[in-house]
């Protein structure tokens, strides 16, 4: 194997939460033989214990990187979201410690799509009652109440990679689709943006949620909302459990105003397999509960391992940051000839001349030279031709430079 700055045999991959095999074969592949896997997340005292040595981190949604426990993590270089979702990870604490975090933007989309169109078909003909029904040894064999999904309103809150996709899925069976979003967005197929949320909850027969996680969006389907969608109108939460207040969804349930739901995501989900699932809406015959599986497909899950395993290896053993979700994006070519040296910093005036001294002191020849910056950090990756020993010495001077977060060498 190719000798390396850092010997690769020494570089520690946690993995947790059941990542795709097809990520541990990319990292093997990779060169990387250090990887401790775990199928669930972990109780935060052992988290804190086995992320202290580890270099590159991968979690789904479930465990949650808060600033202490990055800061606990002392060799970390980065992390690496198995998902789309990334607001398990305190991302401006994880950026202030120069540490990267990657995810999965797009292989899980078509799986979340193809399972809230089904759903849809479902509750529209109210088949989770019907179904719960049968299973009790009842029979109800009646058309009342159920509709064909053809002419109806598709509401979609969040017109993102999911939105758009469930979009046009869902004309492809004649529905018509409205859309909300908080960014001007390219109308895809015949859709229509609706004026506000508002509107376009009062015109939807099934609203489905595909908004991140933030602040903004934190209960922003409360008891008012539920009460300006149509009467008989369903709801469909495939995107973050917070983002809909489930006792009010439940008593909008209850009195029929609301006639059904598909919910995967919720404010309290399990840590694991094995813990209880607790919820107001457990027992309701028209609503369809699934324990947060709408991008958990074997096809998906397949390639998030071995996109997010990627961009981590990348990083790792080239430095390039393309995708990364809190940091300055700089997409490097291979370096066969020269000694790399990355220098991530606060954001300050004079940083790039302070490098630049450096070298010009040191009299060093710059081969090539990748500057990125955000409002807080900057990120820039210096090519030199130079010796080990040398390289080794400019790495210990740059991190000298106040302001420097943190510095690598790659060869
Ligand atoms: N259930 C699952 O297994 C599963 C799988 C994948 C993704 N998700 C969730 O789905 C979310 C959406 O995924 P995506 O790939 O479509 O993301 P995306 O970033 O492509 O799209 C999100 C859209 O929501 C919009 N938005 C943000 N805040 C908004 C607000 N307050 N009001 C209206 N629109 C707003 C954005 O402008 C964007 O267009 C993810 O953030 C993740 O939390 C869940
Ligand atoms: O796999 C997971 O844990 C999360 C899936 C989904 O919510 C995502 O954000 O991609």
């Amino acid at each position: 194997m190719k000798k390396t700055s850092f010997p690769k045999q020494d570089i520690r991959v946690l993995l947790l939460e059941g990542v795709s095999a097809s990520a541990v074969e990319t990292f093997k592949a990779a060169g990387y033989s250090q990887i401790e896997f775990h199928e669930k997340s972990l109780p935060d005292a052992e988290l804190r214990r086995r992320i202290a040595d580890a270099h590159l981190v991968g979690i789904r949604s479930r465990t949650q990187l808060d600033a202490a426990t990055l800061e606990s993590a002392k060799r970390l270089i980065a992390v690496g979201c198995f998902c789309i979702g990334t607001n398990q990870v305190d991302l401006a604490a994880a950026q202030g410690l120069g540490v990267p975090v990657f995810n999965a933007p797009y292989s899980n989309t078509r799986s979340v799509a193809e399972l809230v169109l089904a759903e849809a078909i479902l509750l529209m003909r109210r088949i989770p009652q019907k179904n719960a029904q049968c299973h009790r040894g009842g029979w109800s064999k009646s058309a009342a109440g159920s509709y064909e999904v053809r002419g109806k309103v598709l509401g979609i809150v969040g017109y993102g990679h999911i939105g758009t996709q469930v979009g046009l899925l869902a004309e492809g069976l004649g529905m018509r689709v409205l859309f909300h979003d908080v960014e001007s967005k390219l109308t895809l197929g015949n859709a229509q943006a609706a004026a506000a949320l508002d509107d376009l909850l009062e015109r939807a027969d099934v609203v489905t949620l595909h908004v991140p996680e933030t602040p903004q969006t934190r209960l922003m389907i409360g008891a008012a909302q539920l009460a300006r969608m149509r009467p008989g109108a369903c709801l469909i939460n495939a995107s973050r459990g917070t983002v809909v207040d489930i006792d009010a969804l439940a008593a909008a349930l209850r009195t029929g105003h609301i006639a059904g739901a598909a919910i995967d995501v919720f404010p309290v989900e399990p840590k694991g397999n094995e813990d209880a699932f607790v919820s107001p809406l457990v027992g309701m015959d028209n609503v369809i509960l699934t324990p947060h599986v709408g991008g958990s497909t074997l096809e998906a899950q397949d390639n998030i391992g071995i996109e997010v395993a990627a961009k981590l290896v990348r990083y790792s053993d080239n430095g390039s940051t393309l995708s990364a979700v809190n940091f300055p994006e700089v997409t490097l070519p291979e370096h066969p000839h020269s000694r790399r040296l990355l220098h991530i910093h606060r954001n300050t005036p004079g940083m790039l001349s302070r490098i630049n001294e450096l070298f010009s002191r040191e009299n060093v020849n710059i081969d090539g030279q990748y500057l990125q910056t955000s409002p807080s950090i900057g990120y820039v990756v210096i090519d030199v031709s130079t010796s080990e020993p040398q390289a080794a010495a400019l790495k210990e001077a740059l991190a000298q430079i106040p302001g420097t977060l943190r510095t690598r060498v790659l060869y």
